[in-house]
């Protein structure tokens, strides 16, 4: 049983550190969810392409929910996963990673909890507050950290992800906004994937690659393209970030995702 999952974002659709890799499709009361299983360092790990195998799935019709129900279902608790992310901070070029560790949600038309009381389609009927203070694991965001410096990449240990809607990239003026609001970094797919995580108790960390200044800091005009195609440069490093993260992931869970209901549903 799978106790780590990786999330693989644009351009991470296939979890080349796995060996044995496995397909399993796992039935949700949100619907089915098609994960690969292998092995790594001794034991198994899940691995999901949030966009599907083939990109062909946007970012704001990624059924988060099912995709988060599918890996609690598998007995995962800590969750790896990569976003690609536009830079508000000139001190974070194209190519470094940001360790996660806050977030603004300016998404509109997604799905943001499990907890729907009556109308909920599982036996949690419950209505739930998770606190979400500190949106990230900071045992996950620690054992990132640590193999990002060990690898000697160029990564930054803290960074605020405003998540839009999309799938647009976003106007100056929205930037410029998001900018004096306090983000670094801007993307479309961390919300509400990261409170969802949470909400199920599970661990939950992000590191975002930056592929490219964002809309009125870049000179050049904003593709997709051009993320893919940096997420492809930046691959092995990717690969070698999560394998080594993996070593430093604690057995025990000492961090507070894992009591995130206790207290939540007023009981
Ligand atoms: O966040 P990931 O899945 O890496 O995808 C990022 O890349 C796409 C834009 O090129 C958007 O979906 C954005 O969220
Ligand atoms: N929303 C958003 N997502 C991205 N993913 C990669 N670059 C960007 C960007 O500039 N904006």
């Amino acid at each position: 049983m799978p106790r780590i999952a990786i999330i693989g974002g644009s351009g991470v659709y296939d979890p080349k550190l796995l060996q044995n890799v496995r397909e399993e499709w796992v039935s949700t009361p949100y619907g089915k969810v098609r994960v690969k299983i292998g092995e790594y360092n001794g034991e198994e790990i899940a691995f999901l392409a949030r966009h599907g195998e083939g990109h062909s799935v946007p970012p704001h019709k990624i059924n988060y929910r099912a995709n988060i129900w599918a890996l609690h279902e598998l007995g995962v608790e800590r969750i790896l996963s990569t976003s690609a992310v536009g830079s508000l901070n000139e001190t974070m070029k194209p190519g470094d990673f940001v360790i996660l560790d806050q977030l603004m949600d300016f998404t509109k038309t997604r799905h943001y909890t499990f907890y729907d009381g009556d109308e909920s389609p599982h036996d949690r009927k419950f209505v739930a507050h998770v606190d979400f203070t500190d949106p990230y694991c900071p045992e996950l965001r620690k054992a990132l950290i640590t193999a990002a410096r060990e690898l000697g990449f160029k990564y930054h240990p803290t960074g605020t992800y405003a998540c839009m809607e999309g799938p647009r990239f976003e106007t100056r003026a929205e930037i410029r906004a998001l900018k004096i609001l306090g983000a670094d970094v801007v993307g479309m797919t961390q919300c509400p994937e990261a409170a969802l995580a949470r909400e199920l108790e599970m661990c939950y960390a992000s590191v975002a690659i930056v592929t490219n200044f964002a809309a009125g800091i870049s000179r050049e005009k904003l593709t997709h393209t051009e993320v893919v195609e940096l997420m492809a440069q930046k691959s092995e490093e990717i690969k070698y970030l999560l394998m080594k993260s993996i070593k430093y992931i604690p057995e025990e869970r000492r961090c507070g995702c894992k009591d995130a209901l206790k207290g939540a549903t007023g009981e």
